[in-house]
């Protein structure tokens, strides 16, 4: 692991995105822990993320045309994110993110913010069955876009529903690029070296055995 996933992880932990308990997830999956992106609720928290997001974009090399926060969690995020790459890096890349209802007044449609084209790298906390980026490649399709890259905080090292919907199946799909600032594998490194975590640590290693890859 890089020192700044390590300092990832401490942030984290620290900020409480990283909880221990009983979550249930969009999959219907029951959950002994939730990386919870939304309790973030101040400009200080929310540009350390940024800061985390923008680092893992110049780490990857990856080249793009336009950033899209899926909404609702990638909305703040791919914000932040922009932000920190034009102050602090000079890098100006445009940004959109999506609504999750279509608006029929005003400017009206899906998008708000950049026109989706080219080389897209969609925005987003965590894959767990991947479906959700599914459904978000139908609406990057639906613009002369491409899904090129995905950048999540956390990939949940998931098996997914159905052999389509893996995130090798993602990547073989779409010759799309899937990167994350943590794994699962890299949490649970850390978390052993941490006090009082064993018990939590059992219950993530018997949902691995269920859910993991
Ligand atoms: O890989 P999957 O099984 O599809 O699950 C992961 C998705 O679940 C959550 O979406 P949700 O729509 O709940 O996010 P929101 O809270 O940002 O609206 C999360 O933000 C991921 O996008
Ligand atoms: O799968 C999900 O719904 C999910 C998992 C997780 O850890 N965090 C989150 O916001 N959603």
């Amino acid at each position: 692991m890089k020192e700044w996933q390590y300092k990832f992880i401490e942030f984290t932990l620290k900020k409480q995105i990283i909880k221990f308990g009983n979550f249930t997830l969009k999959s219907g999956r029951k959950s002994p822990y939730f990386f919870d992106i939304g309790s973030l609720s101040n400009g200080y928290d929310l540009s350390k993320l940024g800061c985390f997001y923008a680092q893992a974009l110049i780490d990857s090399g990856i080249k793009i045309d336009v950033l899209f926060g899926l909404a609702y969690k990638g909305i703040p995020i791919v914000t932040a994110m922009s932000i920190i790459l034009a102050r602090n890096h000079n890098i100006k890349i445009p940004f959109c993110f999506n609504r999750k209802e279509i608006k029929g007044y005003g400017e009206g449609g899906v998008l708000i913010g950049s026109n989706l084209y080219g080389k897209v790298m969609l925005i987003d906390d965590v894959i767990t069955t991947g479906i959700t980026i599914y459904e978000s490649i139908k609406i990057i399709n639906s613009y002369e876009a491409n899904l090129t890259s995905i950048l999540i905080a956390l990939d949940r090292e998931e098996h997914k529903f159905t052999k389509t919907n893996d995130i090798k199946g993602i990547e073989n799909d779409y010759q799309c690029k899937i990167i994350s600032i943590i794994s699962l594998s890299n949490l649970i490194e850390y978390l052993k070296k941490e006090p009082n975590m064993s018990n939590n640590l059992k219950h993530i290693y018997s949902y691995q055995d269920k859910y993991g890859t």
